[in-house]
């Protein structure tokens, strides 16, 4: 036969599969993973194809079957390795499985099946395959990074299981390297309506300051730098549209996300959401179901809307080299927590996870609520906020307050603070107020802090202090009941410090400033060498 005629030859099913299996291999080590995908799947289709065909005779070569299905769970396990490079992860896992179907142990699919489920935060099932993956001889060329895998999912099951985190050896290095690795955890709080608005995350039980509520990693996150030109808010724009495509893309790829995206609000009839289970949070939960809702992206959109969360905001601190960006992103369980004027809670971001902890002591029942904007300013500014939010805030504290600001001598202080007269004599005047209205216990911290720029300035020099002293109350005693009324600060602390430095250290000061630390960074700075250091920075940054 003549060469041409050869060529015009159409390919035996056999010739054909090989020719689609070496161009998916060339594709795959070229790090082209959607071409590969595409022609992996064209060999998948073939291979079970010729699987069927071949198994239907009369009498099936047992041979020539293994060699098929050692074939196809060969290619299932990279076309899963170039879908969960395209993070299609739903996809690449039911790749896996059909191949460990195939056969239970087969290395390549365990070592991927492992990747994927240990970035679903699905920690016990990524050991179970990363422990057989060892076992196997193929191994033992990769034993040093399988049993890394090992020791991370062992490290995140633990953290996951009992909230043990402790960044303080990270912090004491500067933030040196990579931020570390954490697990997600759910702690003392579950999903209940709210009398704020729709649903809220409430304690289960007595918790207090730093006590770790949950960690949660980002759906999807957008960071950069904002130009000083237009105050950044073309920079600003252009990460919104890349976030919402990431949010997007993955809502699309995982069906898991999607479905934790479709629980939040969009900001309609927000009092007829349904209240989910806190066991869909937990990295362990059940594999939902198909999702026969289609994913619409204009609740998308509307979804981020009402729930992203800005990463350097006056409630959260960001650690590590993320504090040099502006970010924003998309954190589920979070998006549960209402804003309130007297939060008691807190965020701390470390790379793509945010912890929130309480920033003072809970009681069982009560609503966990952190700031969405600055609650040391007055009712007229956080009324101005909250508007720009879509919302007016109903928490106990405006309540409290727009009874107050009835009074002519509140509005007399407010207008005086306005045009500049001395922040001594205004708080001297508040004080004697809050007295002739017999404002006690909260109501007084609720009050201070609405004047706290004043007080900040007030104890903020030595000469005011001087001047002052006597006429105003004592910087801790203010401390105190803002604190306890609307949650630690970092600029509360800072006052605190600064009075703690002015006056000599004695050790009930110094037990105060760890518990204040305590309830700004949360109890996972556990070692007191990196929360002072911690508690330093604040001097310097506030
Ligand atoms: C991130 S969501 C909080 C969870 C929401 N309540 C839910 O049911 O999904 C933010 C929305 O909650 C409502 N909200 C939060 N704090 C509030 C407050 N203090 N007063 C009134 N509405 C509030 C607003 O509608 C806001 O747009």
């Amino acid at each position: 036969m003549r060469e041409d005629d050869q060529l015009q030859q159409p390919l035996t099913p056999e010739e054909l599969m090989q020719e689609l299996r070496f161009k998916a291999t060339e594709l795959l080590l070229r790090e082209e993973w959607q071409e590969s995908v595409q022609v992996y799947t064209q060999f998948i289709n073939l291979c079970q194809d010729q699987i069927s065909v071949k198994s239907h005779q009369n009498h099936p070569d047992p041979d020539l079957l293994t060699k098929l299905q050692k074939s196809l769970c060969l290619a299932l396990s990279n076309r899963a390795e170039a879908l969960s490079r395209l993070r299609d992860l739903t996809g690449a896992l039911k790749d896996c499985d059909q191949a460990l179907k195939i056969e239970s142990t087969h290395f390549k699919s365990l070592v991927c099946k492992g990747k994927i489920l240990l970035s679903l935060n699905r920690y016990s099932m990524a050991l179970d395959c990363f422990k057989t993956a060892v076992l196997d001889p193929q191994a033992s060329g990769n034993l040093e990074t399988l049993n890394g895998y090992v020791q991370k999912c062992k490290k995140l099951e633990f953290q996951s299981r009992t909230g043990a985190f402790d960044l303080s050896d990270w912090i004491l290095s500067g933030f040196r390297g990579k931020s570390p690795e954490l697990a997600e955890y759910t702690g003392p709080v579950q999903i209940k309506r709210s009398e704020l608005s729709g649903r809220g995350l409430f304690a289960t039980k007595n918790i207090d300051a730093g006590t770790l509520l949950l960690v949660t990693k980002a759906i999807a996150t957008e960071r950069g730098i904002l130009s000083s030109e237009d105050s950044g808010e073309n920079a600003r724009l252009v990460m919104w549209k890349n976030f919402v495509d990431k949010v997007v893309d993955s809502a699309t790829k995982c069906e898991r996300t999607h479905h934790l995206i479709s629980t939040l609000s969009s900001g309609e009839d927000e009092d007829k959401l349904e209240a989910p289970e806190m066991s869909l949070f937990r990295p362990e939960a059940e594999e939902i179901g198909e999702l026969n809702e289609k994913l619409d992206k204009v609740k998308i959109l509307n979804v981020l809307d009402v729930n992203s969360l800005v990463e350097d905001s006056v409630s959260a601190k960001v650690l590590g080299r993320n504090s040099d960006y502006y970010g924003v992103g998309l954190w589920v369980l979070a998006s549960f927590i209402n804003h309130s004027c007297n939060p008691n809670a807190r965020r701390l971001h470390v790379g793509d996870h945010v912890l929130v902890h309480a920033s003072r002591d809970v009681k069982a029942g009560e609503e966990i609520t952190f700031a969405y904007f600055d609650v040391l300013s007055p009712l007229s500014k956080r009324d101005e906020m909250s508007k720009t939010w879509g919302f007016h805030c109903s928490c106990k504290r405006c309540k409290f307050e727009e009874e107050m600001c009835s009074k002519q001598e509140m509005k007399e202080i407010e207008i005086g603070l306005e045009r500049g007269i001395d922040v001594g004599s205004a708080i001297f005047r508040l004080e004697e107020g809050m007295k002739r209205w017999m404002v006690r216990g909260r109501g007084k911290g609720y009050m201070r802090a609405s004047f706290w720029a004043a007080y900040f300035e007030a104890y903020g020099s030595e000469k005011s202090v001087t001047r002052w002293g006597r006429r105003i109350p004592a910087v801790d005693i203010v401390v105190d009941s803002v604190a306890e009324a609307v949650g630690c600060d970092e600029r509360v602390l800072k006052v605190f410090m600064q009075a703690f430095k002015r006056n000599g250290v004695s050790l009930v000061d110094m037990e105060k400033a760890l518990k204040l630390g305590r309830g700004v960074h949360g109890k996972v700075v556990k070692k007191q060498q990196a929360l002072r250091s911690l508690l330093d920075f604040g001097i310097h940054d506030a």
